[in-house]
């Protein structure tokens, strides 16, 4: 906006002062120990400012943080001009400057007022109707195949933004399912993945969902044909194909000449960025699995989450909370990663999907103007489903030599109340200790008073957990769709804040188009080995030995 590199921030500078004079001083035993409130004066409750009510508590206490060190990260975000970018995206901006387009995912869910100027936001109901009356059509039997069969299975053929969230999602909200429904997702080009798919359907029942916002990304357009072969080997006829395939995309004349009608193709706009478009028409196979109204109130649930980061004090704003948070440790700790941790097995999907959302949007070392940055911006994004982690990879994060900036998720209700909810106490009991054990560790004095006498020095020192790791805890009655919906919103708007204050675009995806360009070229020269020219020894080396070796 203003054209500054992050790092020429008064607040900025600010921070690495208190970064430098502080960091070692920050002990989260200390600082709780200081200030019996800390609990109450780091955490906020989340409640829908509209639509479906969502609740729900962020603990952020055990972070590396003050008063003073929160308030400067919010001078920072101020002087960034982070409201005015957010103000000009829910307008209607081209905040996506190098591509010119607008950014426009929440106009996908205005259940509101908000005042949109940009062509094709007034076509959102209307694709919406479409949705529910086809998804109302196939889940009620009324859509039949070829045959005349109902559809029990649905394949969705997308990858990247028009896999992943539609992946999440209908595993996030599985108990919402129809039980009758099948869904798969086939994403990979590896022919493994759509073949081992075909081996579990049947062509007069299976109906196809080809999701892809520009209808021309190799895999999806590869998996497509494959999978149009396989049905019109028994279909026979083409005209059959209307009946068992559809479209979600930006390419009428793509999806037309693909052989798909235009009334089975649904419509969005080059301003829903592929990572930001589980909200539009790419969400068909959400509402197919989880019923129109269940999508509609997940969309719901993100405009409240939408409506709270535009109007809320920055204070209290949760989306900007995280990410300030994320640029503390990220810029002036050095973290190179974040962990997405939901105790709640539902949200197994949750760190892959933000994987993209988070690292395709901000992993860039350009600003938008041009100048190359000399600080970090993406994290690396990972994370699992807890408690599974805690058997694999915590044991880095509680010892090992790297600071993990952690975020812990949690349903304080579960859906699957088995033995009388034995199971969901034990998972929630984790879900507590974990984010203590980081803060807080076990002192040598706590180990050898535990261990007693006679104990080599060796043994005393492993079981020392240094503690003072910093995490959030988020809290929320049950995961409903409107829940989901408000959880996913708050990290996207959270990406954003970050991007702004890091000068970089957002919302482009350069990054991934040069390993495309050479990819196409290389299939080129895969026949012989003179076919193979003008690259280095060593890719020159592999394309031979796979030649020497390859059997078809
Ligand atoms: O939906 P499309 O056009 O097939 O694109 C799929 C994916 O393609 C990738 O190349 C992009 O990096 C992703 O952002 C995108 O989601």
């Amino acid at each position: 906006m203003n054209g500054k590199l992050a790092s020429e921030y008064a607040a900025w500078k600010k921070l690495e002062e208190i970064h430098a004079s502080q960091q070692s001083r920050l002990v989260l035993r200390e600082l709780f120990a200081q200030d019996p409130a800390r609990f109450a004066h780091f955490s906020t409750e989340y409640s829908s400012p509209s639509g479906p009510d969502v609740t729900f508590l962020l603990d952020y206490s055990k972070n590396l943080v003050t008063q003073p060190i929160v308030d400067t990260l919010l001078a920072l975000v101020r002087e960034a001009h982070v409201e005015q970018v957010r103000d000009n995206m829910f307008a209607g901006e081209h905040i996506n400057t190098s591509e010119d387009r607008a950014v426009l995912h929440v106009a996908l869910r205005n259940f509101g007022d908000f005042k949109i100027a940009e062509a094709g936001t007034d076509e959102v109901p209307a694709v919406l109707e479409h949705m529910k009356v086809f998804s109302n059509a196939v889940r009620s039997g009324a859509w039949k195949g070829y045959t005349g069969k109902p559809i029990d299975t649905i394949v969705n053929i997308g990858i990247g933004g028009s896999d992943l969230g539609p992946v999440m999602v209908t595993e996030a909200l599985k108990h919402y399912s129809k039980r009758d429904l099948t869904a798969h997702f086939v994403s990979n080009i590896d022919g493994t993945h759509i073949a081992e798919t075909l081996k579990l359907c049947r062509p007069e029942s299976t109906l196809f969902i080809i999701a892809s916002k520009t209808f021309t990304t190799q895999e999806t357009i590869t998996n497509a044909e494959s999978a149009r072969d396989w049905f019109l080997a028994s279909a026979g006829d083409k005209a059959h194909v209307a009946k068992h395939f559809v479209a979600l995309s930006t390419n009428t004349a793509a999806v037309t000449s693909f052989g798909i009608a235009k009334e089975n193709m649904f419509q969005f706009w080059d301003w829903v960025g592929g990572r930001y478009s589980l909200w539009s028409a790419i969400g068909l196979s959400i509402a197919l699995v989880i019923g129109y109204d269940n999508f509609e109130e997940l969309l719901k649930g993100a405009h409240g989450m939408d409506e709270h980061f535009l109007k809320t004090p920055l204070e209290k704003n949760l989306p900007v909370i995280l990410a300030i948070l994320g640029i503390w440790y990220n810029d002036f700790y050095g973290a190179q990663t974040h962990a997405l941790l939901p105790y709640d097995q539902y949200l197994h999907k949750f760190a892959d999907y933000f994987q993209q959302g988070d690292m395709e949007s901000n992993g860039k070392t350009v600003t938008k103007g041009g100048q190359r940055v000399n600080y970090q911006t993406g994290p690396i994004l990972w994370g699992a489903a807890g408690t599974n982690g805690q058997h694999s990879f915590y044991q880095l994060v509680h010892q090992g030599t790297k600071l993990i900036p952690a975020d812990f998720l949690a349903p304080a209700t579960t859906h699957n109340p088995i033995a009388h909810s034995k199971h969901h106490r034990i998972l929630l009991s984790n879900f507590f200790a974990q984010p203590e054990a980081l803060a807080f560790g076990k002192t040598e004095e706590e180990v050898r008073k535990e261990l007693g006498p006679g104990q080599s020095e060796a043994l005393y020192k492993s079981k020392v957990f240094e503690g003072n790791k910093p995490s959030n805890s988020l809290i929320f009655p049950k995961l409903t769709p409107a829940t989901l919906g408000a959880l996913i919103a708050m990290y996207e708007h959270k990406i954003f804040v970050q991007g702004v204050v890091w000068g970089i675009n957002s919302f482009d995806q350069m990054g991934v188009e040069l390993g495309k360009v050479l990819a196409k070229n290389i299939l080129a020269q895969l026949g012989t080995p003179e076919d193979v020219k003008g690259h280095d020894s060593s890719t020159t080396g592999l394309i031979h030995y796979y030649q020497k070796h390859r059997k078809e």
